[in-house]
C-alpha cells in the first residue's frame, strides 16, 4: 500500500458460536442492494442441527454492522458500542466543532461504491471509477465492531486539514498490547490522503516517511492530525502528527507526497 515507509531503529514497529453455526457473508457479489432490504445477502450454513435461533442472531449481528435501519449502506464514522469514552469525548468536541461549519465530519463506508451519490468528497475521487461488489475497503474490513481501525474524520477545509479521532482494536495488535506500526501508517495514509483528495482530486502516495516515537497502546485513542503544506503543480506536500489524546504523548509523525494523477480533478 505505501510507496516507502521508514521507521526510525528505536520504532516498536516491526465466532460467536462457530462451531454450531457457520455463518458468512457471501462473497461480496450478493452484498444486498440497500433499497431492497438485507435479507437476500447473507447466506447462513449449518453444520449438524439446525440452530435458527442462534443463526438468526448472526445474520442479524452481521446485516446490523452493514445497514442502518433505514436500509441505506451504513455510515461507520458514528459511534457504536465499541468507542470508549476517550473516544466519545473527542468525537463530541468535533461534533462540537462541526457546528458552526469549521469542522465537517466525513462519514464512512465499507464499500467505495456506496459513497456514491452522497455527500462525499470521495465521490470526485469515485466519478468514472469502475467499482467491483468484490472489494472491501481496507480500514472497514471487519464486521465485528471494536476489532480493527475504530475511526471518525473531520475535515477543515479552509485549514486544509483533517483529524481523525482513532481507536485501534485487538486485531491491530503488532507486540504485545500495541498497535502494528503498518496499522497506524495505514491510519496516517488515509488521513493525509483524505486532505490529499480535498485539494487536487485523484491522488495516490508517492512517499509517506513515518518516525514513530511512542508506541500506541490498543484500545486507546489517539488523534491523527495531518494538514496539506503545500502543492506544487500535481505534487502534494503534506504532514501529519499522532497525538494521545490528552495530548501529553507524540506517537508518530510524518511527511509525505500525494501525486495527482489528472489536472481535470484539481478542486
Ligand atoms: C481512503 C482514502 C484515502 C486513500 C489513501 C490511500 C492512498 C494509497 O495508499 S495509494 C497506494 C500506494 N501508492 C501507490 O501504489 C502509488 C504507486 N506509484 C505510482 O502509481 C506512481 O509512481 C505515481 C502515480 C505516484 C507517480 O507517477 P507519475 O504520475 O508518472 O508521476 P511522475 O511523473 O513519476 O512524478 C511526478 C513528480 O513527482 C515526483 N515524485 C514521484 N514519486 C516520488 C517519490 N516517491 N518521491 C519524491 N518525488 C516523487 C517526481 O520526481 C515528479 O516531480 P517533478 O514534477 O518535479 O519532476
Amino acid at each position: 500500500m505505501l510507496s516507502q515507509v521508514q521507521c526510525v531503529p528505536s520504532s516498536l514497529c516491526c465466532s460467536f458460536l462457530s462451531q454450531l453455526v457457520f455463518t458468512r457473508l457471501l462473497s461480496e457479489n450478493s452484498r444486498p442492494q440497500p433499497s431492497n432490504g438485507a435479507s437476500r445477502d447473507t447466506e447462513v450454513f449449518f453444520h449438524g442441527p439446525v440452530h435458527l435461533c442462534t443463526a438468526g442472531v448472526r445474520a442479524a449481528f452481521v446485516l446490523s454492522t452493514q445497514f442502518s435501519q433505514s436500509g441505506q449502506p451504513k455510515d461507520y464514522a458514528l459511534p457504536n458500542a465499541s468507542w470508549s469514552q476517550g473516544m466519545l469525548n473527542l468525537y463530541n468536541e468535533f461534533v462540537e466543532k462541526s457546528k458552526d461549519g469549521t469542522w465537517k465530519r466525513i462519514p464512512s463506508y465499507r464499500h467505495s461504491s456506496d459513497s456514491r451519490g452522497k455527500e462525499s468528497y470521495f465521490l470526485q475521487f469515485l466519478e468514472g471509477e469502475k467499482m467491483s461488489k468484490d472489494t472491501r475497503l481496507f480500514l472497514r474490513s471487519l464486521d465485528e465492531e471494536g476489532l480493527g481501525f475504530e475511526y471518525v474524520m473531520f475535515l477543515n477545509p479552509s485549514e486544509k486539514r483533517m483529524v481523525t479521532v482513532y481507536q485501534p482494536g485487538p486485531y491491530l495488535e503488532g507486540h504485545p498490547g500495541f498497535a502494528h506500526g503498518g496499522s497506524t501508517a495505514a491510519i496516517i495514509d488515509s488521513t493525509i490522503g483524505g486532505c490529499a483528495i480535498f485539494v487536487a482530486g485523484r491522488v495516490m502516495t508517492a512517499n509517506l516517511s513515518i518516525d514513530f516515537k511512542n508506541p500506541i497502546p490498543l484500545g486507546s485513542v489517539v488523534l491523527v492530525d495531518g494538514k496539506v503544506n503545500r502543492m506544487e503543480g500535481r505534487k502534494v506536500f503534506l504532514s501529519c502528527q499522532v497525538w494521545s489524546a490528552d495530548g501529553q504523548t507524540l506517537h508518530a509523525e510524518a511527511t509525505a507526497l500525494f501525486i495527482q494523477l489528472d489536472s481535470l480533478s484539481r478542486r
